[in-house]
């Protein structure tokens, strides 16, 4: 059900919105989607819009355009409890281990739920200074993990952030992490100011 949003930028780019249950997507992630899904209805919860455009960048772990091969996520926000969840079925160009997630293919989606969940909540623009996970099981290729972050504390541009993952029904701790992101100064948003998307669009 991924959602064209015309983007202002220019024509021949179009901006997809792809976090919505596809036909790639099992019945397990349909599920767990449409529970966080509900959080929304009282305003508690957001749903992070995943934009995929189809121009000369791509956010990384957007940039697999075929259907379920790559990242199948949706990212949800609680603003006041400063804290994010996103559902994530890893599909079969991700494998690390014969049949399982490459390590690397799991930190991406730590990054991006933190930072996703530090740049909609914290005020500013953050970069990942500083990422360190365990990992505790290995993640099945096809399989459908749910990511839980959330902020820890502030320190003058310093946030702190703790994230882990957990088996769709939540029984096992794939992974446990923190990381620590900061705050672009004044000075370094202006440089960055040219590479931002010049839309409403992020992700
Ligand atoms: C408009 C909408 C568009 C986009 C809409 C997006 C929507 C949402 C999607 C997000 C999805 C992607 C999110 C992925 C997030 C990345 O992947 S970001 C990419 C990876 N990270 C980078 O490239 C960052 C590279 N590093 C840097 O640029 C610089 O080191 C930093 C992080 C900006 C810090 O440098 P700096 O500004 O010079 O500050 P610095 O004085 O060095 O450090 C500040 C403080 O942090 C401490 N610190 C810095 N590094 C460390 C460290 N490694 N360990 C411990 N302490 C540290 C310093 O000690 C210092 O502490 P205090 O002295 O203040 O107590």
């Amino acid at each position: 059900m991924a959602r064209q949003v015309n983007s202002q930028r220019n024509q021949e780019e179009a901006v997809i919105d792809l976090a919505w249950p596809n036909e790639a997507w099992s019945d397990v992630t349909k599920e767990i989607f449409h529970q966080l899904n509900a959080g929304t209805e009282n305003g508690d919860w957001t749903r992070h819009p995943g934009y995929l455009r189809t121009g000369e960048r791509r956010l990384y772990c957007r940039n697999i355009s075929e259907q379920g091969k790559g990242f199948e996520y949706a990212i949800f926000i609680n603003k006041r409890e400063q804290r994010a969840t996103c559902v994530c079925q890893f599909g079969p160009y991700l494998e690390g281990p014969p049949s399982h997630v490459h390590g690397g293919a799991v930190a991406t989606m730590l990054d991006t739920v933190m930072g996703t969940c530090a740049y909609n909540v914290l005020e500013g623009f953050h970069l990942t200074a500083n990422l360190n996970i365990n990992y505790k099981k290995p993640v099945r290729l096809g399989s459908t993990a749910i990511f839980l972050a959330k902020v820890d504390k502030q320190e003058n541009r310093k946030a702190y952030l703790s994230a882990y993952v957990t088996s769709a029904d939540g029984s096992t701790t794939l992974c446990d992490a923190t990381s620590l992101f900061v705050q672009l100064s004044q000075e370094q948003m202006e440089k960055a100011k040219k590479y931002l998307p010049q839309d409403s669009h992020n992700d």
